[in-house]
């Protein structure tokens, strides 16, 4: 059975799992971005050319750590920052300069008509807000050229509480999510757009105290 947490519940986990038990950010980064190749390993997407779209958190850190995984085994990958990177998140730019050391360009602008696979790294748990109109028009665009998506934790655009769009969302085939199943993918437009859900464990920790706000739980599939 997988128990369904909130955004905010995720976030009380992330935090108790780094802090209180010790275990560096860096770490849980990696192993996100490990489940995720894992993943697509085990599927059958066409890796003839996949985009890693990465945000500015620590959804986008994974990002970056999963298109540094899928250059070191010879995969033609783009990654291409979604805002302003220099405003990006220290975990972010820890695992910019890892990759510059691989040789591994970032990418100004990529063609979506370009890639066989799109992975999702912009916005996971953290999104907190409708999106920005630019991005926004870049995902209805992605939607409508229906390119494979695999999104790391959640859909871009979906509320992790409440499963609602936040202006848009981006369609994925598979959601590799971590730790826990986030609620907002079992909720309204949450489950419609997550695809084919895996959870994933990556070595999350939870206080003895604990106590889920909800108490029902999904069948594994
Ligand atoms: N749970 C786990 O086992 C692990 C989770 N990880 C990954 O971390 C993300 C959550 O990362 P976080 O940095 O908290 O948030 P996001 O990356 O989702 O969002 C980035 C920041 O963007 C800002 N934000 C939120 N909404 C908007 C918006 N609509 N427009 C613009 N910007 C927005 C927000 O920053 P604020 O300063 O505004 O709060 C977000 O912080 C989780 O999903 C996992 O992928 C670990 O990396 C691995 C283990
Ligand atoms: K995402």
């Amino acid at each position: 059975m997988t128990q369904l947490v909130t955004a905010a519940e995720m976030q009380q986990i992330d935090k108790y799992t780094i802090d209180t038990i010790g275990m560096p950010q860096d770490v849980l980064i990696e192993r996100a971005a490990m489940a995720v190749l894992d993943v697509i390993g085990a599927s059958r997407f066409d890796l003839t050319h996949v985009l890693v779209l990465a945000g500015l958190g620590n959804n986008g850190a994974d990002g970056v750590a999963i298109a540094r995984l899928l250059y070191a085994q010879g995969i033609n990958v783009s990654l291409q920052f979604v805002g302003n990177v220099n405003r990006a998140k220290d975990s972010v730019k820890r695992q910019l300069a890892i990759i510059e050391k691989h040789g591994l360009i970032r990418s100004e602008k990529s063609d979506f008509n370009e890639a066989t696979l799109i992975v999702d790294a912009i916005f996971g748990v953290g999104l907190n807000n409708v999106l920005p109109e630019g991005l926004q028009k870049m995902i209805k665009a992605a939607n409508h050229i229906e390119k494979p998506v695999v999104a790391v934790d959640i859909p871009t655009g979906i509320d992790a509480t409440t499963g609602e769009i936040r202006g848009a969302a981006l369609k994925a085939h598979t959601t590799v999510s971590f730790g826990f199943t986030k609620v907002g993918l079992t909720q309204q437009k949450g489950s419609s757009l997550s695809g084919n859900i895996i959870i994933k464990d990556v070595g999350m920790l939870i206080p003895d105290d604990f106590e889920f706000s909800i108490q029902k739980k999904l069948p594994v599939a």
